[in-house]
């Protein structure tokens, strides 16, 4: 644990009160900005927990639009950020506008130096207890590793895959290409009693036909032209672990009888063998295709599918995750920025509202590929939706109606405020400074789900 001093900004423009605060909060760094700019420019800097916001800064000290203005700025920029306003003592209309803004408290002058720290300390102690929290809720989260999601209808899959993974049963992963099938495989893997044994994939549509058999099941010395030695296919070579067969909708005829014979009877034959070896593997499989037309067109066999969806997962398409846009993008460019050693720090709000208008039709991948192109493209210290090579016709055009725009700034709010509070509406609309009726009614409004 480090003993450094926890970070406070204060916005002041009074040199007086400044100093005076420095002396009576020593127990805290105290950053100092004078003004809305350098606030914003200390806040970005320091990320500090808590802010101290005088509303009445330059130019209007006697009003407090600016200081309104730079509350609403610094809780778009960081929504976790605690903000305490420090209003005039008869400004009481300015401190409720604030706290319906989204501020934490409010405090009045002139001010009481112990009533003031116990009101930092307090934010800070429910600063800390929320980043605990959204720790403790990621990791949930993501108990498969390498899944990033705080939508519900993922987060439901996931405990869906916890719950059958210790299982043996077969499981059957339906989903749009990119959606994360192989990550949930490995996930179905990694959480059973085989994780310390191999988890095998093979993609049945990335194979020609006249190879697959063999590359399944294994071959004897001259089984065929050019069997050189004998060869064991995927199946035994997953014996004891997990064998992901992605894309078995593209399984051959032929191919789908010999599999659903392993499958009745757990053992192998391998081409131009003799005798039946017996296979203990637990097998997960995925495809993209509609496997009940294939069925009724003759494509694929209807007793192997019954065979194959012992448990079977229909995987939301990344357009039907809400909030998982914005979370898995900030999370491919921490990684990314990292990997690639670029100081880039977030997006721009036009980037956010693309990549939360974009429909994604390649899903994950799609995202992931874009944010990587886009951390090593970038000129700026933030990325751009042109950055993102997002056509800006895809960003909704910006609204003279102000209805339209706010209800657009809402939209924007809510997916952000609820992407950082990994989907609890309790931590959102404490994010969003609202009640959790009004964010439920704000979501109807909005038509989130
Ligand atoms: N929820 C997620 N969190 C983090 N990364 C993800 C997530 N879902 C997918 N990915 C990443 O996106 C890429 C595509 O995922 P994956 O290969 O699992 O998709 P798929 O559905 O199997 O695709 P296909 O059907 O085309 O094989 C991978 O790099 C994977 O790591």
């Amino acid at each position: 644990m480090s003993d450094a001093k926890q970070k406070i900004l204060l916005v002041e423009d009074d040199l007086g009160l400044q100093k005076q605060l420095k002396w009576s909060l020593a127990d805290y760094e105290l950053i100092v900005a004078a003004d809305r700019d350098s606030a914003i420019a200390q806040l970005r800097r320091h990320e500090p927990p808590v802010v101290l916001l005088d509303l009445g800064l330059p130019p209007d000290v006697d009003g407090a639009t600016e200081g309104l203005e730079a509350l609403q700025q610094i809780l778009s920029l960081s929504p976790v950020t605690k903000v305490i306003v420090v209003t005039g003592n008869l400004d009481r209309s300015n401190a409720v506008k604030a706290i319906r803004l989204g501020a934490y408290d409010f405090f009045q002058k002139p001010f009481d130096p112990d009533v003031l720290a116990l009101m930092i300390a307090r934010a800070l102690h429910v600063h800390g207890l929320e980043t605990e929290n959204r720790r403790l809720t990621r990791q949930r989260g993501s108990s498969l590793q390498g899944l990033i999601t705080s939508s519900e209808p993922m987060l439901k899959i996931c405990r869906t895959i916890e719950k059958v993974a210790p299982a043996n049963a077969t499981v059957l992963l339906l989903g749009e290409s990119g959606t994360g099938k192989e990550v949930l495989a490995r996930g179905v893997h990694e959480l059973s009693p085989r994780s310390n044994k191999r988890f095998v994939a093979i993609n049945c549509a990335a194979i020609p036909d006249t190879l697959l058999e063999s590359e399944l099941f294994g071959y004897e010395k001259g089984a065929f032209t050019g069997a050189a030695k004998q060869t064991i296919g995927r199946i035994e070579y997953a014996n004891e672990g997990t064998l992901f067969l992605d894309e078995i909708g593209d399984l051959p005829m032929p191919l789908q009888a010999k599999l659903l014979r392993f499958l009745q009877e757990r053992v192998i034959e391998r081409l131009g063998g003799r005798g039946e070896i017996p296979v203990d593997v637990r097998v997960v499989c995925a495809t993209h295709r509609d496997l009940a037309a294939m069925i009724r067109e003759g494509g694929f066999r209807e007793d192997l599918y019954y065979r194959l969806s012992e448990i079977s997962v229909n995987i939301p398409p990344l357009r039907e995750r809400p909030g998982d846009a914005v979370l898995l993008a900030q999370a491919f460019l921490e990684r990314y920025a990292r990997e690639l050693g670029r100081r880039i720090r977030g997006f721009t709000a036009d980037a956010l509202a693309a990549l939360e208008a974009h429909p994604w039709p390649g899903n994950v991948r799609e995202m992931e590929n874009l944010i990587k192109r886009a951390t090593i493209m970038a000129d700026g210290s933030q990325i751009t939706a042109a950055d993102l090579g997002l056509d800006a016709g895809e960003v909704e055009p910006r609204p003279f109606n102000l209805r339209q725009a706010r209800e657009n700034a809402e939209r924007i709010a809510v997916s952000r405020a609820l992407a950082h509070s990994d989907g609890s509406i309790a931590q959102a609309a404490e994010l969003l400074g609202i009640t959790r009726p009004t964010l439920y009614d704000l979501m109807a409004k909005i038509g989130m789900k």
